[in-house]
């Protein structure tokens, strides 16, 4: 689903208001409207409910004095309060206000230490949080912080107009503090707000409300980023007369001692999301045991020093036989040295092969990232943040769908910058967010599951711009399978591998 900036949002208004003629009052009876239903439904009620409004002085704030009249209209018992100063308030804000007058309601002004209206709020159904939508530029005031805070702390449920207050719509940032809602009820299209950063986690369940913005507008905008959902990730039927040729070959060169598990997940991942061959060089010590862990993929010992760790021998020993294959995936368990790095960076100086780089792969670019520049052909990186810093990638301003699409533009890379709510950047700038996946997938070994399914996909035809996001919400599946089944505390990488032939099946329905 194509996701909105607030500069974006604010334009389709303006064009859907001042060019097309829509009054802006009409969309916001529709935002409203979206709303109060909204909060009936997460209050159980139709009517006969009592909800309490938390306005602000912008056209956020309009909506919530608009769904209070509307509930007002149905039968509810209502309280709008005004956080904010009145001589601020929006054209359209006044006129909701106007109108719930009208109706026999009434925008109060918002007293903190009102005992009788916190009283009044402790036997409310639902609450309204329509403090700050897309026009939120700074930290919340104390006011709107003590509203956020009330909100916060009554065993209410909160349903939040357009956007949870003090979540930045384009980064998912909190400013100061922010309404951790059940439901939020966006309008046209959701913000990066909704699914990424802090700001996912407050936004509970997500609805898009059309609110009357012409389609065609809508639609004519180029959106840079989305988020990946069910209906986008779709895997082709087969071939009736396919044979193993035509699924690919996955080259993976990992492991060391100590860590030898991981090229074995890795490739059994690999073998599972449908590759057609896959081959393992490890460092030689490790090979009898990943030889004895692996029935489909063939491993092969690669020279390797008295640590168990790759050898130089070995970088020549690789790209002899990488020719032959379709994509390589460079780095579940290698280990770190000097050598490791030199082989790794070896491999991507001299093979023109799509390289996946991952884990221990990643680290050898630390302080080398012009070996990533300089590559002409496909790299996808994935790290976690502590890879991605040891890169140069910086999150120190919290902006994680930045920090991703700037990596990936300078250094010409796909990078998967994996946590909760993975995203996956491309060189044009573009970028996509993974809606799959749960806390019980944060175990060693999760990765090299991850860099197997990608390899596996790549082998298989898929372009990195299909692959590593279909990747990235496949792996989150695997995930959600597992922890359904099994709980988020005991399930392991190696579920998430056993239920892989699950999520190829439901992805190809
Ligand atoms: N006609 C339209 O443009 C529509 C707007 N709609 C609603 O309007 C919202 C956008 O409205 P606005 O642009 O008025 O902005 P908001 O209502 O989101 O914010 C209100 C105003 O508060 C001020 N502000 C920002 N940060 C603040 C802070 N920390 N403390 C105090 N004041 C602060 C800003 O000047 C901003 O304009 C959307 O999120 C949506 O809910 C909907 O009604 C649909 C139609
Ligand atoms: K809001």
């Amino acid at each position: 689903m194509k996701i909105a900036t607030a500069k974006q949002m604010r334009e389709l208004d303006r064009i859907t208001i001042e060019e097309r003629g829509v009054p802006s009052t009409e969309l916001m009876e529709r935002a409203a409207a979206a709303l109060a239903r909204a909060a009936g439904e997460a209050a159980g009620k139709e009517t006969g409910g009592r909800a309490v409004c938390f306005c602000g002085a912008g056209n956020n704030g309009g909506d919530g004095v608009a769904a209070a009249r509307l509930l007002l209209e149905a039968g509810w018992e209502i309280r709008a309060v005004l956080v904010g100063r009145r001589y601020r308030m929006t054209p359209d804000c006044q006129e909701m206000a106007e109108r719930l007058e009208k109706k026999g309601g009434k925008l109060e002004d918002f007293t903190a230490s009102d005992p009788d209206f916190a009283a009044w709020c402790l036997g409310a159904d639902v609450m309204i949080d329509a403090l700050f939508g897309i026009g939120l530029n700074t930290e919340l005031r104390e006011d709107a912080q003590i509203a956020v805070h009330m909100m916060n702390t009554c065993a209410i449920p909160v349903v939040s107009a357009d956007i949870p207050s003090g979540v930045e719509a384009d980064t998912g940032r909190i400013l100061g503090t922010a309404v951790e809602a059940v439901r939020t009820v966006t309008f046209t299209l959701p913000k990066a707000g909704h699914f990424v950063g802090k700001g996912a986690l407050c936004t509970g369940e997500l609805t898009v409300a059309d609110i009357g913005i012409p389609a065609d507008l809508v639609q004519g905008q180029e959106y840079p980023v989305a988020a990946v959902e069910r209906p986008d990730v779709r895997l082709p039927r087969r071939p009736r007369d396919a044979h193993k040729g035509d699924f690919g070959r996955v080259y993976i060169l990992g492991g060391s001692m100590g860590l030898s598990g991981a090229p074995v997940m890795a490739a059994q991942a690999a073998v599972r999301s449908g590759a057609g061959l896959v081959s393992v060089g490890v460092p030689g010590q490790v090979w009898p045991i990943a030889a004895a862990k692996l029935d489909e993929a063939m491993v092969h010992p690669l020279p390797s020093g008295k640590e168990g760790m790759l050898e130089l021998g070995a970088a020549m020993a690789v790209l002899e036989r990488l020719p032959s294959f379709g994509v390589c995936l460079v780095g579940p368990g290698l280990g770190r040295s000097n050598t490791v790095g030199t082989v790794v960076r070896n491999l991507l100086q001299e093979t023109k092969l799509p390289v996946i780089l991952d884990a221990d792969g990643i680290n050898a670019l630390g302080g080398h990232i012009d070996i990533l520049d300089r590559r002409g052909c496909c790299t996808i990186l994935t790290p976690h943040d502590v890879e991605f810093a040891r890169i140069g990638g910086d999150l120190s301003h919290g902006d994680r769908l930045r920090a991703a699409r700037e990596f990936a533009v300078e250094h010409g890379c796909c990078l998967v910058l994996k946590g909760h709510r993975t995203i996956t950047a491309f060189p044009d700038g573009t970028a996509y967010v993974n809606t799959t996946g749960n806390p019980g997938m944060a175990k060693g070994g999760s990765g090299d599951v991850l860099g197997g399914i990608l390899a596996s996909l790549l082998a298989q035809g898929f372009t990195p711009r299909e692959a590593a996001p279909m990747a990235v919400y496949l792996h989150g599946m695997a995930g959600d399978l597992c922890a359904a089944e099994l709980g988020e505390y005991g399930m392991t990488p190696t579920d998430m591998i056993r239920r892989l032939p699950e999520v190829m099946k439901l992805a190809g329905q």
